[in-house]
């Protein structure tokens, strides 16, 4: 794939919006032209946080026209991700700290067989994505971190960028996601860097028009692979 038939998707993190009203909210980031719905599942065991299951994913599922990036931040990926897929996740991401190298292969195998149609793995801020190499060939998604995960409103790490670049130059074809302070002052070096899919959630949510931020943060993201392949 070149640089120039490589998407740009635009996920907002749901994390950040009002869960009193998510069908709205679901809706409001459609409508203002979201590619993906970013879904934050975290236990309070792999990450100091709980946010939700699979039936509040049923029910925005239920809601959503588009797909939904289901970001497993938990220590049992492989025993929740049935129930995960038939709520309607699109694609599932598990994390590499959980499973490592004797135990991604098989990890990737099981989530493969619920039948989702893409399977991820991420990589926390200070993971080197050069273990990943065995399995690049087995993943349609790699997520890299660009804060630790558990909150949203974080600060982005910069640093992560440099293991965008090394996943292209290790022949990585598959889509590349960021995670974590991803907004209009950032996007562009993420897309610069080799990166596809770009989760923001203060920066969508948390701004006064939705459509607005996301119609600019694709031009800048645009604009920032376009200076890259100068
Ligand atoms: O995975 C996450 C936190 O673990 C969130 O998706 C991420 O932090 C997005 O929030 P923000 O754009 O506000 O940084």
């Amino acid at each position: 794939m070149t640089d120039s038939d490589r998407p740009i998707l635009i996920a907002p993190s749901l994390l950040s919006c009002d869960f009193a009203r998510i069908g709205e909210e679901v809706a409001r980031v459609e409508a203002g032209g979201a590619d993906w719905l970013h879904v934050d599942v975290m236990d309070g065991h792999f990450v100091p946080n709980l946010t939700i299951g699979p039936p509040i994913v049923k029910a925005i599922h239920a809601a959503a026209r588009i797909p939904l990036d289901v970001h497993l931040m938990i220590s049992e990926p492989v025993r929740y991700a049935e129930a995960f897929v038939d709520a309607g996740a699109h694609v599932l991401t598990f994390h590499w700290e959980v499973t490592g190298a004797a135990g991604t292969g098989a990890a990737i195998e099981a989530i493969r067989a619920t039948g989702v149609p893409a399977v991820g793995i991420s990589v926390n801020p200070d993971t080197p994505v050069e273990p990943l190499e065995p399995f690049l060939d087995s993943l349609d998604l790699i997520l890299v971190m660009s804060v630790f995960p558990g909150f949203g409103g974080q600060k982005f790490i910069p640093e992560v960028l440099t293991k965008v670049r090394r996943l292209r130059e290790m022949g990585f074809e598959g889509l590349i996601e960021m995670d974590g302070g991803v907004a209009p002052a950032t996007i562009a070096d993420c897309a610069a860097a080799g990166t596809d899919a770009f989760v923001a959630g203060s920066a969508i949510f948390g701004s006064e028009d939705v459509a607005a931020t996301m119609k600019e943060m694709r031009r800048l993201a645009a604009e920032g692979r376009q200076t890259a392949a100068i």
